[in-house]
């Protein structure tokens, strides 16, 4: 669909706003949404986006008539994440991502709570950047597969037609986010040269610079004379996520005949949650393995044989094989990044170049320390920019031939106007040097100029592989990566959370990254950083180091320090680390851990077997004489080696135990496993008893290990309460309400059948339930609080795995404090309390957790 621009009419403003006033009503911003622009543009569920779809069209007019009318493109895609998602990107002129300093305004248009903000907030960006809102404008748009899109498609549009005729148009409809890129690109290249900005004219470049790349040794064909270069290739199975880069792949497949015959894989387009399902670049490179699909197709049982993973959109590109046909081999971003610089620098000196045209490699914090070794080992210099491919692209553009590749696969490579002009203009003086200046030109025609493109990605790969006369495995032997962990950690505020030296080093919270650099020196060849993420709401924390082992350690201190800086005021200017503070208010000798028995049925209190507990943070001394000291009072029962490793309830707290008393040796463990506490006051006098001894000493600090409700089917476990109100007593994230406890009024239902509209979510049903038990704990030295507890526990039936430790905690406070004044005193104060997702029904299912301190003084 397109429509012309020429001869425009003067436009009325006063009119124009008035119609995107009536226009954007159709599509209200969803309240207590804040929306970014991130890294990725904007992303989160489809069905909130229809609003910020329709003010990114008022965005991306605006940006074409920043540009005297140059087309910008709209990419309306969530890439590799789930189907529900959906996201919208804007492309500049050259067909890079949008400018940075234009992602603000994005960001304060898709915010306006009404249309008429909506207005005022575009009247102000359009003085503000001196913009003529009447002048032509041009924007080209598309989208991928998901079933959101169409529905956003048609917001863009009801912004877009607002503009009447003084706005061109072009919906190339359904492709690859890289397709969209190089039309836009094509669009705005006057030369001609670059290609048609159609779908169709990616499609003839592409095949064409890849023919010359590799000549066809069909029947007849003798033509052998390029060092490895042999067609008809090995069929490559190429995994499309079942997204839209199935479409361009069989589309290519009609340019280049049997050149390259593809096993498509993951082509379903119309089957719903399918999309980026168990499959796709992201999958393989999060996972580390095949995805299900690809291994049960047997395409990779050879030992020569390599496949391919694109992503959603087909922006990012994972290769991979089967090393001796059996394991699993990773073949992502840094690795083609090497393949591809190793082997056009060696164009670049056959070219007889090298004094003109530098290649250089843009590499982030997230690759692997062994490729940039490798690179640098090579002569080839390599730069390190923050995340996202808009740094990297930028950075890239240094060099004469930039090749840039984020690990997971999204990259490309940069060939400066110049570095095209030297190579048009060398005068060869041998066969070789004619051939390399050729094939140096045909690479740049193939590889995507705009932004990482998976296919084009991929016959590159082909292309080097082809020409080296290598495997996947050979390609593999090169370097090998060091071994590496990433993980997510979600944190209150991540934008308390700085970083300096292309985000390799935390100046915020302060504190934080000298402990990190601490745990690091201790390792070999180790390396960690923590960096806030910019498209979700955590911050990631990476580590590597020479051994798996090491890397373990390096990882588990940067991430607990990381979940430790969460609990800790860390918006104040003087941070304090937690763990100092941790120290400085308690320094025990001795900790007495209570863990419940998941895997066997026991009666009482179990022992440990064992000397000491091994952690990747170093060994936990347990306290033997203290063991031996409960052992002769013959109320305890002893745990067997093989129960003592398989109980989680006490391994989860031992590197933290072990990490908050880093460099401290003279503190001991006393685990102690929890069955059944004994029904008998005289018995749970006696255990009590000797604990009492451990709860009078100074130094000695109680951990009792326990999570909360286990709701849903999957735990047998689905109380409701339909009238559930707010806790009285809300513990924290949970907001303060105006609710009052009031449980003889609730209705309880044993089971969860079903919910009306007037019904409360299940969810708050399970904090209701979780709160009521909590609320009984608060002052546990109270006369009846054991016994209020356990018929909460019997009337409930709440799954929480510490009840029992519980318990035992209950009866010894009972038995120290019962009657004195000091009761009054103990109490708990409960700091936190998270559910793992909201349950709203039945098929759903979650786990509550709760940390609360006991203070046993005023
Ligand atoms: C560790 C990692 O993979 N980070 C990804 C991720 O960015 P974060 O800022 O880390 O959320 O999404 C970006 C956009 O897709 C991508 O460019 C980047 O590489």
């Amino acid at each position: 669909m397109s429509s012309s621009a020429a001869a425009a009419p003067p436009v009325d403003h006063t009119q124009l706003f008035d119609r995107i006033a009536a226009a954007a009503k159709n599509y209200p911003k969803p309240a207590d949404v804040k929306f970014g622009y991130g890294t990725a543009g904007f992303r989160t569920l489809g069905k909130r986006l229809p609003s910020v779809i329709f003010s990114v069209g008022l965005l991306a007019v605006l940006r074409s008539q920043r540009f005297h009318g140059k087309a910008i493109g709209v990419m309306v895609t969530a890439s590799h994440n789930p189907e529900a998602d959906n996201g919208v990107k804007l492309v500049d002129p050259a067909g890079e991502m949008l400018e940075q300093s234009w992602e603000a305004y994005a960001t304060t248009l898709a915010n306006c709570a009404s249309p008429a903000e909506l207005v005022e907030a575009y009247k102000q960006l359009a003085q503000q950047l001196h913009i003529n809102i009447g002048a032509p404008a041009s924007v080209v748009y598309a989208a991928d597969t998901r079933p959101s899109s169409p529905e956003l498609i048609k917001a863009l549009e009801a912004a877009l037609a607002a503009f009447g005729d003084h706005v061109k148009t072009n919906n190339i409809g359904v492709t690859t986010t890289p397709i969209l890129h190089y039309v836009v690109k094509a669009t705005n290249d006057t030369t001609g040269e670059y290609g048609e900005p159609t779908i169709e004219g990616y499609q003839k470049k592409t095949a064409a610079a890849f023919k010359t790349l590799i000549v066809s040794t069909s029947p007849g064909t003798t033509d052998l004379t390029e060092q490895g270069n042999r067609g008809p290739l090995k069929p490559l199975p190429v995994d499309c996520a079942n997204g839209v880069g199935a479409l361009s792949l069989a589309d290519f497949a009609k340019h280049i005949g049997d050149l390259l015959p593809f096993k498509p894989l993951n082509t379903q387009l119309n089957k719903e949650g399918v999309l980026n399902y168990q499959c796709g670049a992201d999958y393989v490179k999060t996972k580390q393995q095949l995805p299900p699909s690809v291994a049960e197709s047997g395409l990779l049982n050879h030992p020569d044989n390599r496949g391919a993973s694109f992503d959603g959109d087909a922006d990012r590109l994972i290769y991979y094989y089967l090393k001796g046909g059996k394991s699993f081999r990773l073949l992502d971003g840094d690795k083609i990044a090497v393949l591809a610089a190793l082997f056009i620098g060696d164009l670049v000196t056959r070219a007889k170049l090298t004094d003109k045209i530098q290649v250089g490699v843009v590499q982030t914090a997230y690759a692997n320390g062994s490729s940039t070794k490798f690179i640098k080992s090579r002569n080839i210099p390599v730069t390190c920019t923050a995340t996202g491919v808009k740094h990297l692209h930028h950075a890239a553009l240094n060099y004469d031939i930039g090749v840039y590749f984020e690990a997971n696969g999204h990259g490309t490579v940069l060939f400066s106007d110049d570095t095209i002009a030297t190579l048009k203009k060398t005068e060869p003086e041998s066969p070789d040097q004619d051939r390399a200046i050729k094939h140096l030109i045909a690479l740049s025609e193939l590889i995507n100029q705009a932004v990482g493109d998976a296919l084009s990605d991929m016959l590159l790969v082909e292309v080097v592989l082809a020409h080296r006369g290598w495997s996947a495995e050979e390609w593999d032997a090169g370097y090998e990566d060091l071994p590496n962990r990433l993980v997510k950690v979600e944190v209150p505020d991540r934008h308390i959370f700085h970083t300096t030296d292309a985000e390799r080093k935390l100046t915020s919270p302060v504190g934080l990254q000298a402990r990190i650099d601490e745990a690091v020196l201790k390792v070999e060849q180790g390396r960690s950083f923590v960096r806030p993420s910019g498209t979700e709401d955590c911050v990631r924390v990476y580590a590597e180091a020479a051994t798996s082992s090491a890397v373990d350690s390096a990882h588990l201190r940067a991430e607990l320090e990381s979940y430790l800086a969460k609990v800790t005021p860390l918006s104040s200017p003087s941070f304090n680390p937690p763990v100092a503070n941790a120290k400085a208010v308690i320094a025990p000798k001795r900790i007495v851990l209570l863990g419940p028995s998941h895997h066997v049925h026991l009666a009482g209190i179990a022992l440990s077997p064992f000397a000491a507990y091994g952690t990747p943070l170093g060994d936990i001394p347990l306290d033997l004489d203290a063991i031996d000291e409960l052992r002769r009072t013959r109320l305890f029962s002893e745990m067997s080696p093989g129960v003592d490793e398989d109980e989680h309830s006490l391994e989860m707290h031992l590197p933290y135990i072990r990490h908050i008393f880093q460099g401290r040796d003279d503190f001991k463990l006393l685990p102690l496993l929890v069955g059944h506490p004994p029904s008998d006051k005289a018995n749970r006098d006696a255990v009590s008893g000797a604990l009492a001894k451990y709860w009078a000493d100074d130094e000695t600090f109680f951990v009792i290990s326990s999570d909360f409700c286990h709701w849903g089917t999957r735990f047998s476990h689905t109380p409701y309460y339909p009238a559930a109100p707010d806790p009285p007593v809300p513990v924290p994230p949970v907001p303060a309400g105006p609710g009052v406890a009031n449980n003889g009024q609730l209705e309880f239902v044993r089971r969860y059948v079903s919910q009306t509209k007037k019904d409360a979510p299940i969810w708050k049903s399970i904090q209701y339930m979780d709160h009521e038990g909590m609320d009984l704990l608060r002052a546990p030295a109270r006369k009846g609080a054991v016994e209020e507890w356990e018929a909460y526990l019997s009337r409930t039936k709440n799954t929480i795995c510490g009840r029992n430790p519980i318990t035992v905690l209950l009866n010894l406070v009972q038995y120290v404090y019962a009657g004195q004044h000091a009761a009054d005193y103990v109490h708990f104060v409960f700091v936190r309390y998270e559910q793992s997702s909201r349950c709203t029904n039945i098929r759903d299912s979650s786990v509550s957790y709760v940390s609360g301190v006991l203070r046993p003084s005023p």
